[in-house]
């Protein structure tokens, strides 16, 4: 068979999200007729598994052009270690580090963090979550995972919780809550590297850190202390959370980095009764605040009361309704993140996990 006009058409496909598209950015690996069907095999460095639906709509073309009567897409992601924007030294087995911030409290910064986190399990990827959040870890409640704990079999490390599908470690499964809140900076960082370094992850595609609010010297030396590979700033649509995420999008820039976009969360209400939308906090914000400096606005999720319901219930929207449009718009934006972060990176060899007895 000819592979040219299947290649030439693959090489015309570039989902929106993407740099580049398969053949240039390499990801081909097979292509050949086997019977009547044509088999493409794809190796994504990056977590985007949901792509095989999009590939599909050109089966039809891809059949025409070879003869073949179906198309069998093999897509398999081995996600790439890029490096790190800092000095920090690496995680041994984990791969690539996503702080998520916010300017302001309580604009959904956990919520997004651990969506987010499920998300890139969706996609394929092997998944942690490390809460930092020294003001109000919330991430074991919003796993379901509250009464669990990280043990320790040698006094040294400690394995992290498992839960949904991805691992997690929180400062709140350390410390009390009201201990942690009044720490200062130095305490803070400390327990931070600590918990980043002892605990067992194993091999993890992405570890996202979900950092205390705010844009102060706790959060500058956690964000320099941890060996990031890029960073998110959440933020509501009001005027006083765009104006803190202008100073989150600062503090990443004075430490060189870089701001994989802006997540606009409670961007608006949908009626559940009539479906109607309302930009409670005004509209636009989180867009203006991303084209003025020149980072992507990667998503906007709405204010919706099962949101909330499903954080306190310990299953987020991304399991529990994982067909839902709430569920789409946070798989959405991980797919952008985890190319984003591909396509503006580079890659550097991995450094697997091995447990030192
Ligand atoms: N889009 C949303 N729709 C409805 N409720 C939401 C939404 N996002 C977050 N919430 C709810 O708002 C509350 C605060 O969310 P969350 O804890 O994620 O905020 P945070 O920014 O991490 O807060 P903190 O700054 O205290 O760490 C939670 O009860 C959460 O369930």
């Amino acid at each position: 068979m000819n592979n040219e006009p299947i290649k030439a058409r693959l090489a015309r496909f570039r989902p929106l999200h993407w740099a580049q598209d398969p053949v240039s950015a390499g990801f081909l690996r097979e292509l050949k007729l086997n019977r009547d069907a044509l088999e493409i095999s794809l190796v994504l460095p990056f977590a985007d598994s949901a792509i095989e639906d999009s590939l599909k709509t050109l089966d039809l073309e891809l059949c025409q052009l070879s003869g073949a009567r179906a198309v069998h897409w093999q897509i398999r992601i081995d996600v790439a270690t890029l490096a790190r924007a800092n000095e920090a030294q690496g995680v041994a087995g984990v791969r690539n580090i996503i702080a998520v911030s916010s300017g302001k409290g309580g604009v959904g910064k956990s919520t997004t963090a651990v969506n987010l986190a499920l998300a890139l399990r969706r996609l394929g990827a092997r998944v942690g979550i490390l809460d930092a959040d020294v003001y109000g870890p919330s991430i074991p409640l919003m796993l379901g995972a509250s009464e669990a704990r990280p043990e320790s079999d040698d006094g040294q490390t400690m394995s992290p919780v498992e839960a949904h599908g991805i691992k997690a470690n929180s400062i709140g499964f350390l410390v009390g809550a009201d201990d942690a809140a009044i720490w200062r900076g130095p305490m803070a960082s400390k327990a931070l590297s600590q918990i980043l370094r002892e605990t067992r992850w194993g091999d993890l595609d992405y570890l996202v850190v979900d950092l205390p609010p705010g844009t102060g010297d706790i959060q500058l030396t956690m964000a320099q202390q941890v060996p990031t590979t890029g960073a998110l700033v959440v933020t509501t649509p009001q005027n006083v959370a765009l104006a803190d995420a202008v100073k989150g999008i600062s503090m990443f820039r004075k430490v060189g980095i870089p701001v994989l976009g802006v997540i606009e969360n409670m961007s608006y209400h949908q009626c559940s009764a009539c479906g109607h939308q309302e930009a409670l906090f005004g509209e636009g914000g989180g867009l203006r605040v991303a084209t003025e400096h020149q980072v992507p606005l990667l998503g906007q999720l709405p204010l919706d009361v099962n949101i909330c319901r499903h954080m306190d219930s310990g299953t987020p929207t991304v399991d529990a309704l994982p067909e839902g449009h709430i569920a789409k718009a946070y798989l959405d934006i991980a797919a952008r993140v985890a190319a984003g972060l591909y396509f503006t990176g580079k890659t550097i060899p991995t450094s697997l996990y091995t447990r030192l007895v």
